[in-house]
């Protein structure tokens, strides 16, 4: 038998230009407007749609298990084009449980905003597009934001003892918002609850 036949076939792929995972060890996750309550600022408009609306969807790549120290997982994460009021469709955002840890957010399709809040919640915005490199560091919230007319979908890298800590941002919110002011995308400061 030749070398080359006793290369393994690789089972796990991913499209570049669809970010597409196939393989093993795949995990689906889709959130409606139904399970984003006080996450827009309007949260009479949120609750006047149609609750069944999917925001967003997520695949997870996670070739160990969750908590594994040393451990990467893989994610790519689609978010709808639409909004409630003129605040944009968005993810809920979070930091990680074990919060000094940090992810990477890759453009793959469309166009959007990176929102980063810091522990003293001061926010930045950074544009998401085809080939986009967003580091996002320790002890920051991170919420992906679709400013465009199709999906806008964003790969992402993150260490598989992070964890996810909605708490925070549930009951706070981000201090700045994108909105659509005459169809353009405008970062703005939001008062907190
Ligand atoms: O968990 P959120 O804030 O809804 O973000 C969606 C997903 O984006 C990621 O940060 C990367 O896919 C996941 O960890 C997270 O589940
Ligand atoms: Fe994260």
């Amino acid at each position: 038998m030749n070398q080359l036949e006793t290369i393994k076939e690789n089972v796990q792929t991913y499209g570049l230009t669809d970010g597409i995972c196939r393989g093993e060890n795949l995990i689906y996750s889709e959130k409606t407007l139904a399970g984003l309550e006080n996450i827009f600022v309007d949260e009479d408009k949120r609750k006047a749609m149609n609750q069944s609306e999917v925001v967003y969807r997520v695949e997870a790549y996670f070739p160990v298990a969750e908590g594994t120290e040393a451990g990467l997982f893989f994610g790519t994460s689609r978010i709808n084009p639409g909004q409630v009021g003129d605040e944009y469709f968005m993810t809920q955002g979070h930091f990680h449980q074990k919060a000094n840890r940090g992810e990477f957010y890759w453009g793959i399709k469309g166009e959007g905003v990176l929102l980063l809040m810091d522990m003293e919640r001061n926010t930045r915005a950074e544009k998401v597009f085809p080939g986009s490199l967003h580091y996002i560091p320790g002890f920051t919230g991170h919420r992906l934001v679709n400013t465009g007319k199709e999906e806008l979908t964003v790969g992402a890298c993150w260490p598989s003892d992070a964890g996810h800590n909605y708490g925070d941002i549930r009951e706070q919110g981000f201090s700045k918002g994108v909105f659509n002011r005459n169809g353009v995308p405008v970062l703005e400061d939001i008062e907190k609850r």
